[in-house]
């Protein structure tokens, strides 16, 4: 087999596939180099299985109401062995279906790679030279310095675990964190969530934050902020989980303790200073065009750079722009201003652009509108337990800042607010745009 190549991409995940779409399109000649599953994190371990849980959790959402329809339906009972049977179903053929794709792309290499030289990387004994070097490797969890670390599952296994815990406690609260929790709350386990900073999802709007807590302590989850963790034990065959809080050591016992406490960049074991590429361990420094800074042939993207958000359309987005930049030159920087995400806790918390705090900070002249919709037709029509929004509009240009939505299909309407700031649609007429009537996108004019 060539072991030479145009292009050679480590790790097959949407960040290389975003790469390989781009490069393979162009006629280059691709390696293209998995150790685990072709597809990564998202559709194997991530995004794609943790939806088909949460759609589970909507369907035991809707039971809770169904009352105020006027329907009667006996107490919901959750086969957890038979969710995730589901969930395996739906994924199974993901990996060699993505292999397929990447063989049509480019030669494929099994196991893992680390680098050996500025353009070279070994394989199980192949070495295998590349012009260019995209490092795709994804993220892991966040190793925690914390006495029994060892004892606590991942993501990983709570997608996988066939026996639904009957206790289960978070360690971070975190996007990770708030999602399980609502679902197995839904289920019948009893969650609590151990954050280290003063609020939940730190990064997010402090007020929509504060509206899904409410709502996921609704749901009866134990949630602690500012919380110091300090040992984790076995204690009579379960675990214990000792920790500070308020001035005083705590202890809570559990069935599964649960590493909630972020991700980060996979790249510690490839070797990096064998091909001068300038790192600390974990960040690999990168210019504005996602290019090694110290070895213009390696180029980063996904959830392995850390300059931006662990999102799958990022890492999609990072991993073409890279192919365009190694075909065309050094063109393209990456736009992240109007990236719109979601937290799929039910219902969702979903954002785009800044929070209010930090409009606040940069000094931006802006109209901060927010509303409890519970009360509004659409809300009181689908019964709904939160529907809360917060919208900001710069004064001055008329233009959307953010957008942080609670409930009322957020995660649908958050992307009508990002086209708007995408393109300079300024708000005054996404106001004026008529939208199907009764919707939930109808209530955008309302939102601000
Ligand atoms: C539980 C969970 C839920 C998530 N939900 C969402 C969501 O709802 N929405 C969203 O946008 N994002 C979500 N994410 C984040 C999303 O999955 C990631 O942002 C995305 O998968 C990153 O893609 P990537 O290509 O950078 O990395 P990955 O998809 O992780 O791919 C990296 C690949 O590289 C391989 N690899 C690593 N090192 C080597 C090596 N040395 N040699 C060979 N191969 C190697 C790995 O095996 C892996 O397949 C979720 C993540 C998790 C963990
Ligand atoms: N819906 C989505 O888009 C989605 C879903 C799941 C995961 N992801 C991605 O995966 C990444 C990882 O998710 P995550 O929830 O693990 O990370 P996160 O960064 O969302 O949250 C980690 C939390 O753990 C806290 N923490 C860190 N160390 C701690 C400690 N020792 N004790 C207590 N708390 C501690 C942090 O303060 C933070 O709040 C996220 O960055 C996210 O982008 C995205």
């Amino acid at each position: 087999m060539n072991s030479k190549f145009d292009i050679v991409i480590i790790g097959g995940g949407n960040a290389g596939f975003g790469v390989s779409a781009v490069v393979s399109e162009a006629g280059k000649s691709i390696a293209f180099i998995e150790e685990r599953d072709f597809g990564g994190t998202c559709p194997n371990r991530g995004c794609t299985p943790k939806k088909v849980l949460v759609a589970a959790a909507h369907s035991l959402h809707e039971i809770e109401l169904a009352h105020t329809h006027g329907i009667d339906v006996g107490k919901p009972k959750l086969n957890w062995e038979k969710l995730i049977d589901r969930k395996d179903d739906m994924i199974g053929f993901i990996p060699d279906a993505m292999k397929g794709v990447a063989e049509k792309r480019g030669s494929v290499f099994r196991g893992h790679a680390r680098f050996t030289g500025p353009n070279t990387v070994e394989v199980d004994g192949t070495l295998i030279e590349g012009e260019n070097i995209v490092i795709a490797t994804g993220s892991k969890p966040r190793p925690l310095n914390i006495p029994g670390a060892g004892l606590m599952i991942t993501s990983d296994e709570v997608l996988s675990e066939k026996q639904q815990p009957d206790e289960v406690v978070f360690v971070g609260g975190g996007v990770i964190a708030m999602e399980f929790s609502h679902v197995y709350a839904r289920a019948g386990t009893k969650v609590t969530i151990l954050e280290a900073m003063p609020q939940l999802l730190p990064r997010m709007d402090e007020d929509a934050v504060a509206a899904i807590r409410a709502e996921t302590e609704r749901l009866g989850v134990t949630i602690k902020t500012d919380v110091n963790v300090r040992e984790i034990s076995t204690s009579g065959g379960r675990l214990k989980v000792a920790y500070s809080h308020d001035g005083g050591d705590h202890q809570v016992i559990a069935d599964r303790v649960v590493n909630g406490a972020g991700r980060v960049a996979n790249v510690d074991t490839l070797n990096l200073d064998a091909a001068n590429i300038s790192h600390d361990g974990v960040r690999i420094e990168v210019d504005e065009h996602l290019r090694s800074v110290s070895n213009p042939s390696v180029w980063v993207a996904g959830d392995a750079l850390v300059n931006s958000a662990q999102l799958s359309p990022l890492a999609t987005y990072e991993g073409r722009l890279v192919a365009h930049n190694i075909i065309h030159g050094p063109e393209k920087t990456p736009d992240y201003e109007a990236t719109p995400s979601a937290v799929y806790t039910v219902p969702a918390l979903s954002t785009v652009g800044l929070t209010e705090k930090q409009a606040t900070e940069m000094g931006l002249d802006v109209a901060v509108t927010t509303n409890d919709m519970t009360g509004w037709f659409s809300g009181k029509s689908y019964s709904e337990t939160v529907a809360w929004s917060k919208v900001l509009v710069d004064r001055k240009t008329d233009r959307v800042v953010s957008a942080h939505l609670v409930g009322h299909h957020g995660e649908d309407l958050i992307h009508l607010f990002s086209l708007a700031m995408k393109h300079a649609i300024p708000a005054s007429d996404l106001k004026d745009t008529p939208m199907a009537f009764p919707t939930f996108a109808s209530d955008v004019k309302n939102l601000f």
